[in-house]
């Protein structure tokens, strides 16, 4: 995994040299370069997927709002399959363009590598679709330009982008049917595993005070720190159903 080839959507390549001998660059194209810092970690020494969140939106609304020309906000964040993890000190590539634009919404499209600079190795982690929509203004609902699709992979992009939103937008309503269709499972079949959590254990509730760090330049929370913090309490949880883990870490918390 880790020696997969570089810049899998070609995403890296910011300038490409057209038919016709024309310089093309995308100029919604956004890319961002952190290094991962001990702060970034989670518990096991690697980025935590929050921050990773954190900085994907934060990328993928500057890029948005480059093509609207106003303030844009985050509307939905598609499944998300991280690929590989990435340890301190690695550094994270994010780059991030808008695809298409329809209404006032438009998909930015999201591509995340890791590069290790001593080692001059670049990988890929995982590949993201975020919606963005222009706010209103007291006129109403903005109308953006449309995006024209220059390169082969643009165009590619530009007619996936129609059929991914067809399936954002019908999700809602296929999950609602799953919902009144599926029988639950009974309590007796449950029973079968062994070491059975109950599932109440595995609830985790918190609750944040908005502060000024976890606004964004629009002074309201933006889309990452609201999915980071999902993160945070989701992981919490996932480790209530390891009893064992659980166990030795109260042990070490008995210890300090
Ligand atoms: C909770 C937080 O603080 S997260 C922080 C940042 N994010 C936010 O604050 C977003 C909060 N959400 C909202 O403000 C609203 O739900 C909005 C603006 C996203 C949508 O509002 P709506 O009343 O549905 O507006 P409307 O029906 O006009 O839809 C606007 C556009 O969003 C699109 N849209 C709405 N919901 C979704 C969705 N879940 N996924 C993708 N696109 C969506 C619509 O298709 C429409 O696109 P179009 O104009 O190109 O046709």
């Amino acid at each position: 995994m880790a020696n997969e080839p570089r810049d899998p959507m070609q995403l890296e390549k910011p300038m490409f040299i057209l038919g016709n001998g024309e310089v093309y660059r995308n100029q919604t194209e956004v890319k961002m370069s952190q290094i991962v810092l001990p702060c970034h970690a989670n518990y096991c020494g690697e980025l935590s997927a929050g921050q990773l969140l954190k900085w994907m939106d934060s990328t993928a609304c500057l890029s948005a709002e480059r093509h609207a020309g106003c303030s844009c906000i985050t509307a939905s964040v598609d499944d998300i399959h991280f690929e590989t993890t990435i340890g301190v000190g690695q550094v994270v590539n994010i780059t991030a363009k808008v695809n298409r634009a329809f209404t006032s919404s438009m998909e930015v499209g999201i591509l995340v590598s890791c590069e290790d600079l001593f080692s001059d190795r670049q990988w890929k982690v995982c590949h993201a679709f975020a919606t963005f929509v222009a706010r209103r203004t007291e006129a109403g609902k903005v109308q953006l330009k449309q995006v024209i699709p220059r390169t082969q992979a643009e165009q590619m992009e530009y007619s996936l982008a129609a059929e991914r939103r067809r399936m954002r937008l019908i999700h809602a309503e296929i999950i609602n049917d799953l919902l009144s269709s599926c029988s639950s499972q009974t309590v007796s079949e449950c029973l079968d595993y062994q070491e059975a959590v109950p599932a109440e254990r595995t609830r985790v509730e918190s609750v944040e005070l908005v502060l000024p760090p976890h606004a964004n330049h629009q002074v309201s929370t933006f889309g990452g720190q609201i999915m980071a913090w999902m993160e945070n309490v989701a992981t919490i949880s996932a480790r209530c159903t390891v009893p064992i883990l659980l166990q030795s870490n109260l042990m070490i918390k008995k210890d300090i």
